[in-house]
């Protein structure tokens, strides 16, 4: 059971003042793009026995490499199940292997529902980067949820999956709901907004990643030293006609992310990336949710890839890579 899943950047970020509970109320405008993370949920527990089981399918014969992509820990649940998972495309290892992983919350919270022991290898390939600011974590608790109700036959109603992916975390919600939509409260509280057409976009990967709580912390820090009070946010009239339009140069304009200037003063070289994106003719440049990752928006595809080229030429991220969005959220992959 394969389930693709779609990273985010968001178009508005305006963070509202700290709650009692540490997090902030946001107006929160996620737009999915097609960058995607796969999480296959096997029903056995462990890659060696998944590697096992692909050589019985082929009658013995060994064809592909069936070496686990990494080593795997298996995390048991109260309720009796039994999850392990392995990661493809982290060459840097930052993604937990244990019950620490999204995926496996993701796949433990769901086991609680099912009332029998179960077990599952969840098999992640990731190529959404790693603390990013584009919800790859999430992206894959999202999959993780879909996969696993399918492979146990859960058949949980799109109600109760949207609960328990706002108990994961505050991102988890929008990589289920996917397109582009409007998320209050936390960010999980969802409501589409309309969009007309397609929008192209670049993104450029940087070296390491950002904590999203650093960075949450960083903006109370700055705002509290600019001593300014800080306003309830409100979704912005130019942004959403701008996407209701399709017009992608008011939507350049209205991009807003209330985080980047935290990320900014944890991450110097980010100033640099998003001034070479606008000197390259970036219609639009802003750090994605709690960065490293810079956002651009192009014209066209053939803009985009321009744009992509012209970033890497600078030497100011690790990789640039081209995606259009809205896609949808996390879609189970046909057999
Ligand atoms: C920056 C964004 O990615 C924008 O979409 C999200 O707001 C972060 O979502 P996330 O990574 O799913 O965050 P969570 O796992 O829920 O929270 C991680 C930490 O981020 C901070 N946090 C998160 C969401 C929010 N509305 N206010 C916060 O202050 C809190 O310090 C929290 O402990
Ligand atoms: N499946 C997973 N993929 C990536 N990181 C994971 C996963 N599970 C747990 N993590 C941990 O979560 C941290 C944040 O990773 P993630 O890629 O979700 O960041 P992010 O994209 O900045 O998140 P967001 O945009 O939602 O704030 C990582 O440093 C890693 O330790």
């Amino acid at each position: 059971m394969t389930v693709r899943v779609p990273a985010k950047v968001n178009l508005q970020l305006s963070v509202g003042p700290r709650r009692d509970d540490g997090y902030h109320d946001l107006v929160n405008v996620f737009h999915a793009v097609s960058l995607f993370d796969e999480v296959t949920a096997t029903d056995v527990t462990t890659p060696a026995e998944d590697a096992m089981a692909a050589v019985a399918a082929d009658d013995g014969t060994v064809t592909g490499e069936t070496t686990p992509p990494s080593a795997a820990t298996g995390t048991a649940t109260p309720s009796g199940a039994m999850i392990t998972v392995s990661v493809e495309g982290d060459p840097a290892g930052q993604v937990p292997l244990d019950g620490e992983n999204l995926a496996v919350k993701a796949a433990v919270a769901l086991a609680a529902r099912a009332g029998r022991p179960v077990r599952a290898h969840l098999a992640i390939r990731k190529a959404i980067p790693v603390a990013g600011g584009m919800a790859g974590g999430s992206a894959d608790a999202a999959a993780a949820l879909i996969a696993c109700d399918e492979l146990w036959a859960l058949r949980l109603d799109r109600r109760e999956l949207m609960d328990i992916a706002a108990d994961l975390g505050s991102d988890v919600p929008f990589a289920l709901f996917g397109g582009t939509a409007v998320g209050t409260g936390r960010g999980e509280k969802l409501a589409p907004v309309p969009v007309t057409g397609e929008f192209h976009w670049v993104f450029a990967l940087a070296e390491g990643g950002l904590s999203t709580a650093k960075v949450y912390g960083e903006c109370d820090r700055l705002r509290e030293a600019a001593g300014e009070p800080v306003a309830w946010p409100r979704a912005d009239d130019a942004l959403m006609a701008a996407l209701a339009a399709g017009d992608v140069k008011a939507l350049g304009a209205a991009l807003v992310n209330d985080l980047q200037p935290a990320a900014l003063a944890l991450c110097d070289p980010l100033a640099r990336t998003l001034a070479a994106g606008r000197d390259s003719g970036a219609l639009g440049a802003l750090v994605s949710g709690s960065g490293p990752t810079c956002a651009f928006l192009a014209e066209s595809e053939a803009h985009a890839a321009g744009l992509a080229t012209a970033l890497r030429a600078a030497g100011v991220c690790r990789e640039a890579v081209t995606a259009r969005g809205p896609v949808p959220g996390a879609v189970i992959v046909p057999a």
